[in-house]
């Protein structure tokens, strides 16, 4: 098991600036969501984004899984959800989520497989007060999203053919709708993900190095020229 949040030692020539803190976000928090079915890549790219960029990286899987094992009383039902591929309650993610945050040093931060349904995003903005900079989408195949989870040999309990089906069924009825969502509001940086790990991540990078641009400090000359 990995750990859950696993803040980025950033490099000096790819560090994303801070965002200034204002009302609309008082603890100027950047924030990024990683959607995408189920063996899409989300934590493959999130590692490689967090060390780059300077992101906390933290995945709402390793959170509950980081749950189960300090013994609480959300253990069991934690891990019927994830045997059987049903979401875990919105309001526990998200004080999970919260904790994570609080707990960082980092202001900026990589969400992976979160929001997954219409209840996580309402709770993140509600409860958090969270809107994304944006959406990173990794579209990838149904067949190539099982063949790579049924390759995953992490001893997971929730990869095997059965539970891989139900994952997917919930992540085309309720996750998809999510990214529909943001992409109505022009939110989603769509990225081919069925490419090997390297060519991903390069695709990704450009999106990124897009919001750097944007944060830039005012005395950053490509700020200043536009
Ligand atoms: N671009 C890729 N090409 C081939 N295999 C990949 C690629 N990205 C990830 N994998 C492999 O697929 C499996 C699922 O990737 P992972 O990052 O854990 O997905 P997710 O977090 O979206 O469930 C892992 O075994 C990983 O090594
Ligand atoms: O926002 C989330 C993220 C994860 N999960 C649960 O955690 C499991 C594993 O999620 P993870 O992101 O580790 O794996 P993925 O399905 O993307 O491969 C899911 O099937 C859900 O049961 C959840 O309930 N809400």
């Amino acid at each position: 098991m990995e750990t859950m949040a696993k803040d980025g030692a950033a490099q000096e020539a790819t560090v994303t600036p801070n965002k200034d803190v204002s009302e609309d976000n008082p603890k100027g928090y950047t924030v990024i969501y990683v959607l995408g079915g189920p063996g899409s890549g989300k934590s493959t790219q999130c590692a490689k984004i967090a060390p780059y960029f300077g992101f906390c990286h933290l995945s709402v899987g390793d959170l509950l899984e980081a749950e189960v094992e300090t013994g609480s009383e959300y253990g069991k039902m934690i891990e019927d959800c994830k045997k059987e591929g049903r979401l875990v309650p919105s309001d526990l993610v998200v004080k999970l989520l919260q904790q994570a945050m609080q707990r960082s040093q980092n202001k900026k931060f990589v969400i992976d497989g979160f929001p997954r349904n219409k209840e996580n995003r309402a709770a993140a903005e509600s409860i958090m007060k969270i809107e994304p900079d944006f959406v990173l989408f990794l579209d990838c195949s149904e067949e190539e999203m099982k063949r790579r989870l049924l390759n995953r040999n992490q001893g997971r309990v929730d990869d095997n053919i059965n539970t891989i089906q139900k994952r997917l069924k919930v992540y085309f009825e309720c996750t998809l709708p999510v990214i529909n969502y943001y992409s109505a509001k022009g939110k989603v940086r769509k990225i081919d993900a069925e490419r090997s790990p390297e060519e991903v991540f390069e695709a990704i990078k450009d999106i990124f190095f897009e919001l750097k641009e944007k944060h830039g400090r005012p005395s950053d000359a490509r700020s200043l020229s536009g």
